[in-house]
């Protein structure tokens, strides 16, 4: 069976690190051993298992790209990187078509829209690459699509909690924001109430301590008018492992495309976790 070539762009971060490990033990995959990394960075490589990654900052990543297509014709870019590099990587994909997964949150996402568009390569963009959360998007979506305006009147709280290091506000909370507003309940991503506070995150929302620096919970609680009526859904997620499978899928989906791609003229296509989810 091909192998699928994957470069992971955001090593040594939390959550690509964890992904590639769980890339590392499918044999539907090779880890590529370059790695996007920050501006930041200092080392030169990262070890993974029996693997050395050659860190690659933003300035270098022009000159080594085509050192790396030398090697590898074809594979998929995995970005779980920071909210202020998505634009800025997605156009560098997209200038070397390079398919890639965009797990990253944050930055302009019309923008981002617009670049995919503007090229040739797929791509799939989602805030949130767990599978069971993406299902419950998926019913959001439904609903919304089905019953709009079914909570109207209602009034609508949105609560995250994330590690203290998390630059940005949830992206999977502002996604559901869209799915509320169409159900009927004007909301603005700035009212969503974020939680960066370790001591608070222990104390009144007990969160396991072995989860501080690593988790996703999310509470999301509509109201009717007078007060009789409560409605309440929560995904609460301790570490990162949850986010492999779904990001696994998401390359294997895009993989299946260019495949089909062959013989058309190409063009930019984005593609949501739900339409990776449904298989098509
Ligand atoms: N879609 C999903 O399911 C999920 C998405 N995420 C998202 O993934 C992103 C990363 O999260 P997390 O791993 O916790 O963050 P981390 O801060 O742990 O890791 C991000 C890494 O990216 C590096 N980086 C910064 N700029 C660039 C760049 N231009 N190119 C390549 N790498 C760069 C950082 O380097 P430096 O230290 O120098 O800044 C850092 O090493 C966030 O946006 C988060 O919301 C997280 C979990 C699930
Ligand atoms: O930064 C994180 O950790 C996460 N980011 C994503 C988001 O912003 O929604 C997904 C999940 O919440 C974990």
């Amino acid at each position: 069976m091909e192998k699928i070539h994957v470069m992971m762009n955001g090593i040594p971060g939390n959550v690509v690190t964890t992904i590639a490990g769980h890339i590392q033990n499918d044999p539907r995959f090779e880890l590529l051993p370059f790695a996007m990394t920050g501006p930041e960075i200092t080392a030169a490589t990262h070890t993974l298992g029996d693997m050395t990654i050659k860190l690659i900052t933003p300035d270098n990543r022009d000159t080594a790209i085509k050192e790396i297509k030398e090697q590898f014709t074809n594979f998929i870019c995995i970005d779980f990187t920071h909210p202020t590099a998505v634009n800025d990587n997605a156009k560098f994909y997209v200038d070397n078509e390079i398919p890639f997964v965009m797990g990253t949150t944050g930055g302009d996402r019309t923008l981002l829209e617009e670049t995919i568009l503007s090229g040739n390569i797929p791509a799939v963009i989602a805030p949130n690459m767990a599978k069971q959360i993406v299902g419950f998007q998926a019913m959001m979506e439904y609903a919304a699509t089905t019953f709009p305006d079914l909570f109207k009147g209602y009034s609508l709280s949105i609560k995250e909690s994330h590690q203290q290091t998390k630059a940005d506000t949830s992206g999977t909370a502002k996604a559901m924001v869209g799915y509320f507003n169409r159900l009927g309940t004007p909301f603005s991503n700035d009212e969503i109430h974020r939680e960066r506070d370790p001591e608070i995150q222990r104390n009144e929302w007990k969160i396991p301590e072995q989860h501080i620096n690593g988790h996703a919970w999310h509470t999301y609680t509509l109201t009717s008018p007078d007060n009789t009526v409560c409605f309440e859904f929560s995904h609460n997620i301790n570490g990162r492992d949850v986010y492999a499978q779904g990001t696994m899928d998401a390359a294997a989906f895009l993989h299946s495309k260019l495949g089909q791609q062959k013989n058309k003229t190409a063009k930019g296509e984005i593609y949501t976790m739900i339409d990776v989810l449904k298989g098509k």
